[in-house]
């Protein structure tokens, strides 16, 4: 498989370094001191106590690269609209292209089963007109991840994830089955990433949102993510936040609570920072529109109130606007 990652950091470089080690043709198109290192020594990802090397090509523009069988989107939502002028010279006919983004993205509204309420109308959504100017709808695939990582130093990854906990749903945003989805899922897990099949794209993107939504912003509120575990007030805080998100998700269609232990997740003990605290801590753009105030809005469309949401989230996007690092559409 030809394949390029745009965007190589903490995801795309996880996914670089375990697509070449399994044989296949990998690209990364990086910038900044992540392009530098990745040019002069390659890839590192840090699992397991081992360090896994990979020597991928590396590129600053798609111009080079040609035309891809799958393409990762691995930025962050903020640098979406970024992406879009790299894509076109990496997409020929049969490419196919993931977005590997949490929160509320681009994609949700296209193909939306007609069953399923309205989405509430997020700034996000506006991308779609442009990745879809030169991608046909079927050729758009989404994927929803399981894999704590950070950069530890330009062209270094580390999974802090437990060995063999890495996983990543994908899917079609119109829910389809397809060679193309059922050949990337063979790929991963050959790879090393297990990449089961699934029903519903939007659950899985629900499933985690109920997480992220809950956790990231009580990271950034609090700044301390063992507290979730250590303190009962902050748990609680938590706990709350989860049952609120799960609501929204079933208001919308999606009823992700049955068979996932959402409590587990309270009861971790973990010091790995999630993405939305690395972006504050380094004073990058935040995804509080995506992650944070999307199922907010979800919740008002469909009349729900969300009292923890509102607050921990409001302290979350009132820190990010502070620092510049979000600004409200
Ligand atoms: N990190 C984690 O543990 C997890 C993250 N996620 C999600 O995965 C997505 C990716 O997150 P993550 O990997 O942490 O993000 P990172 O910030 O670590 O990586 C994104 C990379 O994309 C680069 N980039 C952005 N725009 C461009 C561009 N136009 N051209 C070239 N490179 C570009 C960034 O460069 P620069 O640094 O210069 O901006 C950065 O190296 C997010 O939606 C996140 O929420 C999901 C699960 C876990
Ligand atoms: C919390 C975590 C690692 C869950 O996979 C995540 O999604 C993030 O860091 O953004």
């Amino acid at each position: 498989m030809k394949c390029c990652v745009v965007g190589a950091g903490a995801i795309g470089g996880h996914l670089a370094v375990k697509l070449c080690r399994a044989g296949h043709e990998v690209a990364v198109i990086a910038r900044g001191p992540q392009l530098a290192a990745i040019r002069a020594a390659g890839l590192v990802l840090e699992q397991g106590g081992q360090a896994l090397h990979a020597d991928v090509r590396a590129a600053e523009g798609s111009g080079e690269l040609g035309v891809q069988d799958v393409v990762f989107v691995t930025t962050k939502a903020t640098a979406l609209a970024s992406v879009v002028p790299l894509l076109p010279p990496l997409v020929g006919s049969a490419t196919r292209v993931v977005f590997i983004q949490n929160g509320i993205t681009w994609w949700y509204p296209l193909g939306l089963p007609a069953a399923h309420p309205r989405p509430a109308q997020v700034p996000v959504f506006a991308l779609a007109e442009r990745f879809l100017a030169f991608l046909r709808p079927e050729q758009v695939l989404a994927g929803v991840i399981y894999s704590a990582n950070e950069v530890l130093r330009p062209g270094v990854i580390r999974n802090n994830s437990p060995v063999g906990t890495n996983v990543v749903e994908l899917g079609a945003p119109d829910d389809g089955d397809s060679a193309p989805l059922r050949a990337l899922r063979s790929a991963l897990e050959a790879a090393g990433i297990a990449a089961p099949p699934i029903a519903q794209i939007r659950a899985s993107l629900w499933r985690k949102l109920v997480l992220n939504a809950s956790s990231s912003s009580l990271c950034v509120a609090v700044e301390n993510p063992a507290a979730i575990a250590t303190d009962a007030r902050v748990q609680e805080t938590m706990l709350r936040m989860l049952h609120e998100c799960l609501a929204i998700a079933a208001a919308h269609g999606y009823d992700v609570g049955p068979g996932f232990d959402f409590e587990r997740w309270t009861q971790r003990r973990t010091a790995h920072k999630p993405s939305m605290l690395q972006d504050f801590e380094a004073r990058r753009p935040m995804e509080i529109g995506e992650i944070v105030l999307a199922p907010l809005a979800f919740a008002r469309a469909a009349g729900l109130a969300t009292p923890t949401l509102d607050a921990v989230g409001a302290i979350a996007a009132r820190r990010a606007i502070d620092q510049g690092l979000y600004t409200p559409a």
